[in-house]
């Protein structure tokens, strides 16, 4: 165990605790509106510009008092302690024994640190290094199929934190890509999924990687013997092992078991047990984002984090940009019992990032233990939910506007389009900016009933119109506004969301960094899998039987598929013969 850990006072109910509960039941009945008129330096005092981005967290339902009371309670669950000896390498994943040194892939850390005997700063250039080679090999077209054709298509199997982060980057890097080889994604074990990816390929052409930190994971090794399937259906006089010589890579913390898979050492990318999956698209995981965006790119990427990780590490509490979220999101799931967190993207190149971020921060905060193994009474972190800010606008906005539920957003958005077509990003970032403001101010009995007054309608009308067109406002938000979505600035805002999730979960006591609640079901699903077929149910619950009954009963009416693309496999064998 960390040794420090159980030297933490626990901070629930604590007086600074306290203050704030006091405050939260104060503030619920705020009016961000009031906020704002009682204070004309309100928008600067709560904004923060980097040199990637100006956070605006002045929409917040806060005021300076509340602040320096987060900050103590910041200062009191010892922070700046825990910060320290995050970027220190000491083993801060409690539960697992490990040290959570993602930082370290992205030159992030302050000092070298030696982990088993080996410095990690070197570990990590060694490695990105044979990820810059193989990306240069693919994209000259020296690494080819077996039967001699270049790689023009990469598909990464692999699901969670070996599949997120790359394509969330990939997503949001589209106007930074490089090369000509087309990078695609396979994370269902549904095979659907796999089935629609590889209809469009030719098999002489792909190279397939699997991506698992622990290369045991079910879904990403199921999909991976089917790939080699379709393979050896497409080129049947060619030896299994060759193919997965020829077009397999893989990227694993677990190499050896990559080579039992049949992955050749030369095409297995390494990472460590200190990169957490959920934190690890910089390490070799990232191999997609290189190969999709270049690695220049993915170097700025970690470059964009890096400068992130600094901020992090040097800026005092009040204005470190990854702190101040922590402490508004505590404040809102913890003190004033708003259990959703909205992440709205304005740039549809960040279309994944609320998936990503679900990940992220759900995976490490949804906890109900503290680090002192007792139960938390109070909630840890929030339901986090999103998509495009445009989308939803048409789609769920309405709840945000005039639901009684208070839902905090996050609005990101950029000042540089992506795109050249004239017009569009103004009304994409005048959109942003209203909503925020709408959710803000909201519209009062008074001034709806103005507004139909000078439409023209009746009292009668205004009377009974007017209830249902007040928005009660007073919703918060964040703004993070990116000069320009390039990898730089994508790098530093991933790693802002990164070390706002570490430090809520400081400041709450509990561990972020493992992940126990997803191991239950995944040992069931092995359990209840050989049961679909046949055996004995009596040990399971009613319910579990009735289902697996009825899909027995199913089945076999069905016409079940279990096959991959034989069409898909004869075309492109034909093309190839
Ligand atoms: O990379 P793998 O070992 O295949 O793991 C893939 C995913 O598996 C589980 O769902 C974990 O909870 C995730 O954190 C992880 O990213």
């Amino acid at each position: 165990m960390h040794s420090d850990t159980s030297s933490s006072q626990p901070l629930a109910h604590s007086p600074i605790w306290q203050a704030l509960q006091a405050q939260a039941a104060e503030f619920k009945q705020a009016s961000l509106k009031g906020l704002f008129a009682v204070d004309p330096q309100r928008a600067e005092r709560f904004s923060l510009e980097l040199p990637e981005f100006l956070l605006d967290f002045s929409k917040n339902l806060l005021d300076q008092e509340v602040f320096v009371n987060l900050l103590r309670l910041a200062e009191e669950a010892e922070l700046p302690r825990w910060c320290a000896d995050f970027f220190a390498g000491k083993p801060i994943n409690a539960t697992e024994g490990r040290a959570v040194l993602h930082p370290a892939l992205r030159g992030g850390l302050q000092e070298d640190i030696e982990i088993d005997g080996d410095f990690v700063t070197a570990q990590v250039e060694a490695e990105l290094e044979r990820l810059k080679k193989f990306v240069v090999l693919l994209h000259n077209g020296a690494l080819t199929g077996y039967r001699g054709k270049r790689f023009t298509d990469v598909v990464n199997l692999g699901v969670g934190g070996s599949h997120l982060g790359p394509q969330t980057t990939i997503e949001a890097l589209r106007a930074h890509r490089k090369g000509d080889v087309a990078v695609h994604f396979v994370s269902n074990v549904d095979g659907t999924q796999l089935t629609d990816v590889l209809a469009g390929l030719d098999a002489d052409s792909t190279l397939f990687i699997v991506s698992s930190k622990t290369f045991t994971t079910s879904e990403t090794m199921t999909n991976a013997r089917s790939a080699h399937a379709w393979l050896q259906r497409a080129m049947p006089e060619v030896d299994g092992e060759v193919l997965l010589q020829q077009h397999f890579a893989a990227v694993t913390s677990s190499p050896d078991k990559a080579q039992q898979f049949g992955v050749l050492p030369e095409r297995t990318f390494r990472f460590w047990d200190w990169v957490g999956g959920r934190f690890s698209l910089w390490s070799s995981i990232g191999l997609p984002i290189a190969i999709a965006c270049g690695f220049e790119n993915f170097r700025a990427l970690l470059d964009g984090a890096a400068s992130m990780d600094k901020h992090f590490r040097e800026a005092p509490l009040e204005t470190n940009a990854p702190v101040i979220m922590a402490l508004l999101s505590v404040w809102y799931c913890t003190f004033m019992g708003y259990p959703a967190h909205a992440v709205l993207p304005y740039e549809q190149a960040l279309h994944m990032l609320p998936s990503y971020l679900q990940q992220a921060d759900m995976e490490s905060n949804g906890k109900s233990t503290t680090r002192a193994g007792v139960a938390v009474d109070y909630p840890t972190g929030p339901l986090i939910w999103g998509q495009t800010g445009i989308n939803g606008q048409h789609a769920f906005y309405q709840y945000l506007h005039q639901s009684p539920e208070v839902v905090p957003a996050d609005f990101i958005g950029s000042v540089a389009p992506g795109h050249d077509l004239d017009g569009h990003h103004e009304i994409l970032l005048a959109n942003m900016f209203a909503q925020s403001q709408a959710l803000m101010n909201g519209v009062d009995a008074e001034s709806v009933a103005s507004e139909l007054a000078a439409k023209g309608l009746s009292q009668e009308e205004i009377k009974r119109l007017t209830s249902f067109k007040v928005h009660r406002g007073g919703k918060p938000s964040n703004t993070i506004l990116l000069k320009e979505l390039d990898p730089r600035s994508l790098g530093a805002l991933i790693a802002l969301y990164e070390h706002k999730i570490f430090a809520q979960g400081v400041i709450l006591q509990i561990y972020s960094f493992d992940q126990w609640g997803v191991e239950l079901g995944k040992g069931l699903a092995n359990k209840l899998e050989p049961k679909l077929a046949a055996g004995d149910l009596s040990g399971e619950d009613s319910s579990t039987t009735q289902l697996i009954e009825y899909y027995r009963r199913k089945k076999n009416g069905a016409v079940m598929s279990t096959e991959l693309p034989e069409v898909a496999v004869a075309e492109s064998a034909g093309e190839q013969a």
